[in-house]
């Protein structure tokens, strides 16, 4: 029989391998769980660098909305440990690693990557929002891919706020944020799962253009998202402009659905009919 899987987990038992990515809030390494083989990744965060406190509470709280989810597209986060100094958290291995360094390497994907991704990436978000999560947080910074080179929608430090491996994590960039979250005075409980749609419709601008849709200096972003104001350059095909447009939405009950974006002919027209 397998083994079942340990519920305790502390350092001795991994084999540390080459670092895979630094964040401002932790690095991240490769790993093997020595008795069972099993390769993974390891994140190491310093309490000291964390909120003091509610960092436990905060990793409690993304391992329990984590630890019900299992989806191809979604990284899975095994458990976690701490020492006196730092909390380790247990993590899938992303074979492909970072997707925002393969954008900036290649500068912008072709429609039909950028198509399969964005079926991959609603198909994560179809699933979160079924078991009525958000993920609050969709950005390429966020994303992973895994050894297929298929999407690991990763991070889940959502409602934690968890800083981690984010772009300019302290600036905080306001690129992804839906109108809806710049608004004053909205406290961030009075949006729905609709923020999702607008920060995939976001993406997937960056994964066509190479930027994002609002990208300027954080008050003019602000204001281009206020107001909805974005041009798609003419190399962008009609197909997916379209899908842009009915995504990046100020208005979040007229945002298409996840649903509708998984049938939108630009998503039918690169991918094979998925689960
Ligand atoms: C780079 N890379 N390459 C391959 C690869 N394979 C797997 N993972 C990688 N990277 C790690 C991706 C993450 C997944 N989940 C995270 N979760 C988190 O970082 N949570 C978190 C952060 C800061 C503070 C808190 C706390 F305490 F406040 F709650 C919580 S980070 C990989």
């Amino acid at each position: 029989y397998e083994q079942p899987a340990p519920k305790v987990f502390h350092l001795g038992m991994f084999e540390i391998g080459r670092p895979l990515g630094k964040g401002k809030f932790g690095r991240v390494y490769l790993a093997k769980e020595r008795s069972s083989g099993y390769v993974c990744a390891l994140k190491v965060l310093h309490k000291n660098e964390l909120k003091h406190g509610d960092a436990e509470k905060q990793v409690r709280r993304e391992i329990e909305i984590q630890s019900n989810l299992r989806h191809p597209n979604i990284l899975r986060l095994f458990g976690h440990f701490h020492d006196s100094k730092r909390i380790f958290l247990i993590l899938e291995f992303a074979g492909k690693g970072e997707l925002y360094k393969h954008l900036r390497r290649e500068n912008r994907f072709p429609e039909w990557k950028s198509a399969q991704y964005v079926a991959q990436m609603a198909a994560a978000l179809k699933y979160c929002h079924k078991k009525h999560i958000m993920h609050r947080d969709i950005k390429p910074e966020n994303i992973l891919l895994g050894i297929h080179g298929e999407i690991k929608l990763s991070d889940f430090g959502w409602s934690v706020h968890a800083p981690s491996n984010r772009r300019n994590t302290l600036c905080g960039t306001l690129d992804y944020l839906p109108p809806e979250m710049l608004k004053p005075g909205r406290d961030k409980n009075t949006y729905t799962n609709k923020v999702d749609l607008w920060s995939l419709g976001v993406l997937t601008y960056e994964f066509l253009v190479g930027e994002a849709p609002f990208e300027d200096t954080p008050v003019m972003t602000q204001r281009k998202i206020e107001r909805g104001e974005m041009t798609v350059p003419s190399f962008v095909s009609p197909e997916a402009r379209d899908l842009i447009k009915k995504l990046l939405v100020i208005d979040p009950e007229k945002r298409i659905s996840l649903d509708e974006v998984q049938e939108h002919p630009w998503i039918i027209k690169y991918c094979v009919k998925g689960e």
